[in-house]
């Protein structure tokens, strides 16, 4: 289990995450989905130990990740599958890893096979692979303590579409079996078919949690379309109803069709359009959830 409890962190003026909260179960995959600059990175480093939150806190297995004895045995990680050292093999990478973790080495070769890393690739430098065989490699690390938690950052960055679905399958697995995982992603398509859960973030706040039905149907994430629509935004406004402007003259709303309809009736405003952002699935919900202005103040 993942908790992370109105955590937020703040750079300089510049307020990267702000009262985050979610969980994850174990038995399910979250997909933690945003648009580039969203915040997913620091969330995730928060909930590893690795950036100071400036308020709230998190926990993996119910204690903060710092407090975890041998951390790796308990919670696999990859935030950055480029950072690895350019010198050393694929094989070293992972020899160091299990000693570092106190597994048998004969789990090396195991991992290797898990994540489809080839004898001869493994004793290539990592300094010659490319970012989808760095990832193939990342994840073994992370699964080379045998966890019950994985905290990846987006996993899918460099893997090619075969190897998306390879790692869907691996992570699916891994859920099914009662782990836990959180994988990020700045694109839906990429965690769609692997999540049951996900959490949504645009410009450091939750924009939406939940299942796909859950998110297919909720409340908010109303497109709406007026003659002017100036005035419509201005209804809208002056009715507390946070609209963004969808860049094809329409505007995203957070709110239910009748708090719409009654709000442009009251201004006198003709509306045109008046529809569930979500009818066109969970790709038009999540590009009107995370399409505002990235405000960063
Ligand atoms: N060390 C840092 N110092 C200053 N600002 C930072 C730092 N790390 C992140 N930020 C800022 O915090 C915000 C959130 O960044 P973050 O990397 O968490 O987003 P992200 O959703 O992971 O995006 P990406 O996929 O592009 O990494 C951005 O505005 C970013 O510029």
């Amino acid at each position: 289990m993942i908790e992370a409890i109105g955590l937020s962190k703040r750079y300089g003026d510049v307020p990267a995450v702000r009262d985050v909260s979610f969980r994850c179960e174990p038995g399910t995959v979250t997909g933690f989905l945003g648009p580039n600059g969203a915040g997913k990175s620091t969330t995730m480093r928060m909930i590893c130990g690795l950036t100071p939150p400036t308020g709230g806190a998190a926990t993996v297995k119910g204690v903060p990740y710092r407090r975890i004895a041998n951390p790796g045995r308990h919670v696999g990680v990859l935030l950055d599958a480029a950072a690895q050292h350019p010198g050393r093999t694929g094989r070293e990478v992972l020899t160091l890893t299990a000693d570092l973790l106190g597994v048998e080495r004969a789990r090396v070769g195991r991992m290797m096979e898990t994540v489809g890393l080839s004898p001869k690739a493994a004793r290539r430098r990592v300094g010659g692979y490319s970012l989808g065989m760095r990832q193939r490699l990342g994840i073994a690390q992370a699964l080379m303590g045998d966890p019950s938690v994985l905290i990846l950052d987006e996993p899918a960055n460099g893997l090619d579409p075969e190897g998306i679905f390879w790692m869907r399958t691996l992570l699916r697995d891994f859920a099914d079996r009662g782990g836990t995982v959180l994988l990020s992603s700045h694109l839906l398509r990429e965690v769609e078919a692997v999540a049951d859960r996900f959490v949504v973030i645009a410009g450091g706040r939750i924009a939406a949690q939940g299942t796909k039905a859950e998110l297919l149907t909720a409340p908010g994430g109303m497109v709406a379309r007026g003659l002017d629509p100036e005035a419509l935004e201005g209804a809208l406004r002056r009715a507390g109803l946070a609209a963004e402007p969808d860049g094809a003259g329409a505007f995203a709303v957070r709110a239910t069709a009748e708090q719409v309809g009654r709000a442009a009736a009251e201004a006198g405003v003709v509306l045109l359009e008046l529809r569930q952002a979500s009818g066109g699935g969970l790709e038009e919900l999540f590009m009107t959830l995370t399409s505002g202005p990235q405000e960063t103040r």
